[in-house]
């Protein structure tokens, strides 16, 4: 018996050998962590908890260099945190293909824009890219505007009065630290319901909506799914936690059919409203044009769905699926990302007064002080400063702080040969952060991003053919929230520090804890 086990463990170690001897030959002058046969460096991964993944790729780096090679059993890795092999990586025009870890995402996601590659994902790009239209996202201000003044208005009830001094505040600091990541849960929320599906859920206002319960319930399951290896297997899954399996089963039916209900709705009010002849521009090409035709009122908002509905990919209009797909996707890239980006934000500004003190005039010089006086495109796009700092807190903590890519061909970097196959995971936020392209990279300064030594050090957006198409959407609306926050309050350094930890994208342990100070 002993000998039969010894047996199938030594042929198992020569097919080990065997399989990845062409492949190490190829990287040999890559370091990377110590390769045992069989379970390669899954050892590392294996010994570190589910949120310590941030801290065990700053190991990595630390350890090895910024381009790191390891075996997860039979499948060979590159972590990246090297520009020059960013941006080989992410300006080549065909290697855009995703690594696995995105096939978590499949079937809630199917082939929307996010998980397809190759001439699928080219002709959903090219469909999809009209939806973010310059004309498309003025109009959308106005929802990103309304959305953060009831934000705004919600912090209100933890706030000190406008004289309140700071040593008094200080000393009853438990009243008036705040962590505000429910609040901004729920408004970005509401945001992308609205923008996408023309849907108001009202989260801000009635937390027990099924649709938010079940959205939240799914990050939950896809967490739980990403963090323990075996439940990545739907099969997996199955077997060892079926109750899990069957909430997400049943949370995903529900999801999707709240999207296919919707565009089902939508699309038949757009059959009747080109019946009842309020067509009759019809042919119009403008975006404007169409939006008016369709609703046969002059100016009448267009969600993002409404864009899908009229989109043709070979002169065919998109399926429900296809477009359900889509939404799918903007639900799950457009919310949680823009929901760390203002939080990470707004800790950065309450933590630096200096910084907070400049955009503060800033703000009274472009858009003013009047709460009631609407937030407009032309403004947001005025705030520069705001820009700055808004850019360096997304260098700093980049919501997306990994990107995956699986090479499709041999690539060459420095006459470094990355064979076919290769799953790449590029490490945004380890580089963002790396002293030799950020001095001081732990010090919020908003001015370094004045002279970017090279444009793929900095890529919180991704870069190249498949950069991140809701990039001006999303300055647009932390703009926004960080206006009306700033409008209505002075951020003050309350509570305890971030700690930054992965969970789908990047956000704090203990939240974004601060506080408030009325300015009026
Ligand atoms: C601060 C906010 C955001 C950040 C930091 C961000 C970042 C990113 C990054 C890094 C990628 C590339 C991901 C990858 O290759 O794995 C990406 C892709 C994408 N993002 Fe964003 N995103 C943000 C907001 C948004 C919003 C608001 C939307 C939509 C409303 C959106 C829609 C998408 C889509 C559809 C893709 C896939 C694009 C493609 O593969 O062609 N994102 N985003």
């Amino acid at each position: 018996m002993l000998v039969a086990i010894l047996s199938f463990f030594a042929i198992l170690i020569i097919v080990d050998y065997v399989w990845k001897r062409k492949t190490n030959q190829l990287l040999k002058n890559i370091p990377g962590p110590l390769d045992l046969p069989i379970l390669g460096s899954a050892w590392l991964h294996l010994s570190a908890k589910p949120d310590e993944l941030l801290k065990l790729a700053y190991y990595v780096t630390t350890n090895y260099g910024r381009v790191v090679k390891s075996w997860v059993l039979h499948i060979h890795a590159l972590f990246v945190s090297d520009p020059k092999y960013i941006q080989a990586i992410l300006s080549h025009p065909t290697e855009i293909k995703k690594n696995r870890m995105y096939s978590l995402l499949d079937k809630w996601l199917g082939e929307g824009l996010l998980t397809s590659h190759g001439p699928k994902w080219l002709a959903r790009r090219r469909a999809i890219t009209p939806a973010f239209h310059f004309q498309i996202l003025d109009n959308f201000v106005n929802i990103f505007d309304q959305q953060a003044a009831i934000f705004a208005s919600k912090l209100g009830k933890n706030s000190a009065e406008k004289n309140t001094s700071l040593e008094e505040i200080t000393s009853a600091a438990m009243n008036y630290t705040v962590d505000v990541e429910h609040f901004i849960a729920l408004a970005t929320l509401d945001v992308i319901c609205e923008t996408a599906m023309g849907v108001k859920i009202n989260a801000q206002t009635d937390e027990q909506c099924q649709y938010v319960q079940n959205l939240i319930e799914m990050q939950h399951i896809f967490l739980e799914r990403f963090i323990r290896l075996p439940y990545r297997s739907e099969f997996l899954l199955k077997i060892l936690n079926p109750k899990l399996y069957a909430r997400y089963r049943k949370v995903m039916g529900a999801l999707h059919s709240f999207t296919e209900n919707i565009i089902k709705e939508r699309r038949r009010e757009m059959l009747n409203n080109l019946q009842a002849g309020n067509n009759d521009k019809h042919n119009h090409k403008t975006l404007e044009t169409e939006a008016t035709s369709v609703y046969g009122q002059k100016k009448q908002r267009m969600a993002l769905l409404d864009i899908l509905l009229s989109s043709t990919i070979d002169q065919q209009p998109l399926t429900d699926q296809d477009i359900r797909e889509e939404v799918d996707t903007f639900m799950f890239e457009g919310h949680d990302t823009t929901k760390s980006g203002i939080g990470f934000t707004l800790f950065c500004l309450s933590r630096n007064p200096e910084v907070q003190k400049k955009l503060y005039e800033e703000l009274k010089e472009v858009i003013g002080v009047d709460v009631s006086a609407p937030l407009t495109y032309n403004k947001l796009m005025d705030m520069k400063y705001m820009d700055k700092v808004i850019k360096e807190s997304l260098r700093m903590y980049p919501p997306v702080p990994f990107i995956g890519r699986q090479l499709v061909q041999d690539l060459y970097i420095d006459n470094q040969c990355i064979p076919k196959g290769t799953s790449l995971l590029l490490g945004i936020m380890t580089m963002q952060n790396d002293a030799e392209y950020f001095p001081e990279p732990h010090r919020f300064i908003p001015e370094r991003n004045e002279a970017p030594q090279n444009n793929f050090v900095f890529v919180p957006f991704s870069a190249g053919p498949r950069n991140c198409i809701g990039q001006r959407f999303a300055m647009l609306e932390m703009k926004a929230f960080l206006a009306r926050t700033m409008q209505f309050y002075e951020l003050l350094p309350l509570g305890e520090d971030v700690e930054p930890t992965i969970s789908v994208v990047l956000k704090s342990k203990n939240g974004w804890q601060m506080g408030f100070r009325k300015r009026h």
